[in-house]
């Protein structure tokens, strides 16, 4: 077994034509009672209820949602402007350590497109052994978490660290490092299930979903314990409003399970008041820092759902948010990297200012 893939780009995709809908979707369905579930499907495909046309339109987007060009500027003078209000983290490394001297960092660190990059297929998404270096050698010296979408079992089994925190299902399974209890305070072992009662649910939802989907060419469900990925990557433009309906003929069922939006993935979750930004919080408490001044928590993520843990150190103004991206993206973190590689790069040359700041002690 090979560890290659192939790894894609999100350039802007092409926006169809779009058609202004009329009929509610009660009045679609009952117009059409008569053909078959596939004929409907095949219909909103070209024309589309209300709620689906928001959710494919939302589809198109990059995540988070790509900064929309203005006539009034190039491509370029966009891109410069971004950057200036996002600066390159590692440009303006010297800022963000200097503010940290003297303060403990902690770090926090999504999986997907931030440690490895994003590919085709999710259970082929490898991190490097030089990103795996890094992330271990930063969990030296900094109490360091993977928040993540993906279930424990899965982000584990890539990235195969045990002295960090795994916030797995967007926080909603949450355990301290297996091995090293170097971090844990008074010997407390941390593990948080917010949402264990929806287990039955999601799985017979898991379930549900692999069957109303099969169908359709690309599609593929993901179980990620207490919450679910709809992968749509690999489906075909012309298919999105189909799967997008299936998905929300299933939810209708389920008024307590929502759907939020990631990079290619329609992803159900509990309708619970709680995401990464919660369990950056949760983390910080249970390392003891949840009213202190001296911590300094730097967020790295590149998805809709990291912008919660960017809130959260927003509103805290505490810390550094970093969103990895190539484009402008309307985001709440205040510097940038462009990709995975540079994400490594970062994490080498915090690793690099620690030793030579603890030599000089
Ligand atoms: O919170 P994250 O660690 O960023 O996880 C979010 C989702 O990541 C995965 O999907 C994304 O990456 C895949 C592999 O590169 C890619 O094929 C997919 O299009 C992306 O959305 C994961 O598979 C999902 O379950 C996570 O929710």
């Amino acid at each position: 077994m090979t560890n290659q893939n192939v790894m894609v780009s999100e350039s802007k995709p092409t926006i169809g034509v779009k058609i202004t809908v009329t009929l509610s979707n009660s009045s679609l369905f009952s117009k059409h009672i008569t053909i078959s579930r596939k004929k409907v499907l095949k219909k909103l495909d070209n024309e589309g209820g209300p709620k689906v046309h928001a959710w494919v339109d939302s589809m198109r987007d990059s995540s988070p949602t790509r900064v929309k060009s203005t006539d009034s500027l190039s491509e370029t003078e966009e891109q410069s402007s971004w950057i200036a209000h996002h600066p390159s983290a590692l440009d303006k490394f010297e800022e963000i350590v200097n503010a940290s001297k003297g303060k403990k960092i902690v770090m926090f660190l999504d999986y997907d497109g931030t440690l490895a990059p994003i590919v085709e297929d999710p259970d082929r998404a490898f991190m490097t052994n030089e990103m795996r270096e890094a992330v271990r050698d930063v969990a030296g010296y900094f109490p360091t978490a993977i928040v993540t979408g993906r279930c424990r079992d899965k982000v584990f089994s890539f990235v195969k660290l045990a002295g960090l925190y795994y916030a797995a299902s967007h926080g909603m399974d949450i355990e301290g490092p297996s091995k090293s209890r170097k971090y844990k305070k008074g010997n407390q072992g941390v593990l948080f299930q917010p949402a264990s009662e929806f287990l039955p649910m999601i799985d017979e939802v898991y379930k549900t979903l692999l069957e109303k989907t099969k169908s359709i060419p690309g599609a593929k469900v993901e179980n990620n314990k207490f919450c679910l990925s709809v992968h749509f990557r690999c489906v075909d433009e012309k298919s999105w409003g189909t799967l997008a309906e299936e998905v929300r003929l299933v939810l209708n069922e389920y008024p307590k399970l929502k759907l939020t939006q990631g990079r290619k993935v329609l992803e159900i979750r509990p309708t619970i008041k709680w995401d990464k930004g919660r369990a950056l919080e949760f983390l910080l408490e249970a390392l003891g820092y949840a009213n202190s001044k001296d911590v300094v928590p730097v967020y790295i993520g590149d998805d809709r759902t990291d912008e919660d843990a960017f809130k959260v150190l927003r509103n805290r103004e505490q810390g550094f948010g970093i969103l990895v991206s190539k484009v402008p993206k309307d985001t709440n973190a205040s510097y940038s990297l462009q990709e995975p590689s540079e994400v490594n790069e970062f994490l080498r040359r915090l690793v690099d200012w620690k030793r030579s700041s603890l030599r000089q002690q």
